[in-house]
Order: structure tokens, then sequence, then C-alpha cells
């Protein structure tokens, strides 16, 4: 599909990218660069492309695509970086979890004649780095592009049909609805998984040799999303402010509320909320179910707990 495709981050997205674009032969040249020397050198002794660089304008010289995948806190640094060895005609697009703050980080820099598109793959796991990666990350998943008022059509379209190949559907929205829809669905259950492990962490009356071994599934679950990358959780919840406030605001009313019912013994109240939630689990198993979700187990990713299941 493309003569050099330029990966700009190696970690989770980034190595599972190069994977697939390896396995369907996507590109003839798949050039890697990174900040850290030693995750470009674990990417070369896991042979992700075929040339490596901490120089991110050396690789992205020439590249038909380039795909930023690194923590959108340093979403500007990256274009500021890259922004005079970008060809003409090329296509360059991100998979940041958040959107319009990765827009007005990046927009500003790019030149004319390039193509910048912003996406996000609802894919991923708790683990990073190259070692976490797999060329099935985004098999039977959604990406989102969030398109700037006038973008290439045509751009648009291979853009398209590059996360196509690697198995993904696509859906397009406007960077503001990106951000709002995506605080409730994967922003506030981050932060919630972060809170509530940091709680029982500080209980005092519990011991945590207590919480390690008794720890339910239900608590389980949280700690898998509460391992999730420090740095790139951290850019969300800076990056995505407004909406996961918004968020949170009515999070909390709602939280209130659950507490009033339990305190005053209000058990239709809790009984009624109960079983509209089971309806919501049943049809995103039911929508599950039509995309036939891909085994991951043998990359040690536990089925059924990745975003989308
Ligand atoms: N982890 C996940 O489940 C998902 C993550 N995303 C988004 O994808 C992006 C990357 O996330 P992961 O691959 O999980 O992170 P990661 O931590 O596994 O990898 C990040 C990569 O960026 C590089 N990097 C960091 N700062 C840099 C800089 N200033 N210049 C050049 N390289 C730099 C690191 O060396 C590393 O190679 C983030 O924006 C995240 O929001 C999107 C979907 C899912
Ligand atoms: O591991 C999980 O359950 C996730 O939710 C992965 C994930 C994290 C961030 C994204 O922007 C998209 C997907």
């Amino acid at each position: 599909m493309f003569e050099k495709i330029a990966l700009v981050g190696i970690g989770l997205i980034g190595s599972s990218l190069a994977r697939v674009i390896r396995r369907e032969h996507l590109a003839r040249h798949i050039a890697i660069a990174t900040r850290s020397p030693s995750t470009l050198k674990r990417a070369e002794e896991l042979g992700l492309g075929d040339s490596y660089s901490t120089d991110l304008r050396e690789a992205v010289r020439d590249a038909d695509l380039v795909i930023v995948s690194v923590p959108v806190g340093s979403s500007a640094e990256v274009a500021e970086e890259i922004a005079p060895a970008l060809k003409n005609g090329a296509i360059l697009t991100d998979v940041g979890s958040t959107k319009a703050s990765v827009i007005a980080q990046m927009q500003p820099f790019v030149p004319k004649g390039v193509h910048f598109i912003p996406g996000h793959p609802l894919a991923g796991t708790e683990k990073s780095g190259p070692d976490a990666g797999f060329a099935e990350l985004f098999e039977n998943r959604w990406c989102i592009f969030t398109p700037l008022p006038g973008t290439d059509p045509a751009a648009l379209e291979k853009l398209s049909e590059f996360w196509r190949r690697c198995g993904s559907n696509i859906d397009t929205m406007d960077a503001e609805h990106h951000d709002m829809v995506l605080a409730i669905v994967s922003h506030l259950p981050h932060i919630i998984a972060y809170n509530i492990v940091g709680t029982a962490d500080d209980l005092e009356s519990v011991a945590k040799g207590e919480v390690i071994k008794y720890a339910a599934s239900g608590f389980r679950d949280f700690t898998r999303l509460a391992a999730s990358d420090p740095t790139m959780w951290r850019d969300v919840c800076l990056h995505n402010k407004d909406a996961i406030l918004e968020m949170l605001a009515r999070f909390s009313e709602d939280l209130a509320s659950l507490q009033r019912a339990i305190r005053w013994g209000d058990g239709e109240k809790l009984f009624d909320l109960f079983t509209r939630t089971r309806g919501i689990r049943r049809s995103i198993i039911e929508a599950g179910q039509e995309t036939a979700a891909p085994d991951f187990g043998r990359h040690g990713v536990e089925q059924g707990k990745g975003i989308g299941e």
C-alpha cells in the first residue's frame, strides 16, 4: 500500500502496527524512530522494522505514511521535530487516546501539502513497550478518525483502507464528540480503577497481604486496568480534562444517589439500577458476537478483558 511507513514511537501500539504492516505487506520499508535508545535497541532485536533511528526526522524523510504513537502529552514536541522533514503529499496520523488536544498540539506544525488525519484505534491492553505488541491487536476493533475540515477524501480513504487491512472497522466523528464518548467508555473506567486500587492500598484495617490473597474477580479486573502505563494515563487525564471532569461530576452524583439508596435501605432502587445495567452488558456481548472477538490468549491478554469486548 505504501513505499515507506515511518512509525514514531514503538511501544504497544507502534510495535503492533509494525507487526501487522509486515504480516500484511502494507509497506516496502518500515522505518522506526523513538526517543529512547534502549527501546529502539529492543525494537531492532525484535526485528520490527527495516531501519531504526533516534533521529525522528531521518525516519520520516520520504515516508508516504507517518504514524505517531507516543503518549498524547508528547504530540507537540514530536510534530515540531518531524515537520521540516515531512514529504509533500505524505499522510500524517496518530493513535492518541484524546483527540482535541492532539490536534491543537500538532496542527500548527503540519506543513501545507501534508495530509494530517488524527486517528484512534480502540484497541489496547494494560501492557506497554515494544515486547507487548501483537499483530492481531486491531482485529475487529474500531478505529475512529476525527478529520479536520477540508481533509482530502482520497487521503482519508487511503488511511481507512490501511486500517481495514490491519483488521479494523472505521468510524469518523468530530474531535470534541470523540473526547466526550471516550471519557465515559475508556477514561473514566481507568480512573475508577486507579482510585479503587489506591483506596484498597491505603486501608489501615485491611492488610495489603489480605487484599492480594482474597482479591475477588471484580477487584482483580480493576487491578488489570490500574496496571496500565502511568505516563500514558497521566497524559490522557491532563489532555482530556474537561470531558473527564464532566463525566466525573455525573458519576459522583450517581454514586451519591447509590450511597443514599444503600443507607436508607432502598432495595427497589438498587434492584432497578442493577437490572438496567445488566441490559447494557447483554447488548455489548450481543454486538461483540456479531464481530467475533479474537482470542488473545496466546499473547497473555485475558480474553474478554480488552476494550470493545
Ligand atoms: N495502550 C493502549 O491500550 C492504547 C494506547 N493508545 C494511545 O497510543 C499512544 C501510545 O501508547 P502505547 O503504545 O500504549 O505506549 P507505550 O508506552 O507502549 O509506547 C510509547 C512509545 O513512545 C515513545 N516516546 C515517548 N515519548 C516520545 C517522544 N517525545 N518522542 C519520540 N518517542 C517517544 C516511547 O519510547 C515508546 O516507544 C498513546 O497516545 C496512547 O494514548 C491508543 C489506544 C490504546
Ligand atoms: O486494556 C483495556 O481494557 C483498554 O481499555 C485499552 C485501551 C486503552 C486506551 C485506549 O485509548 C484504547 C484502548
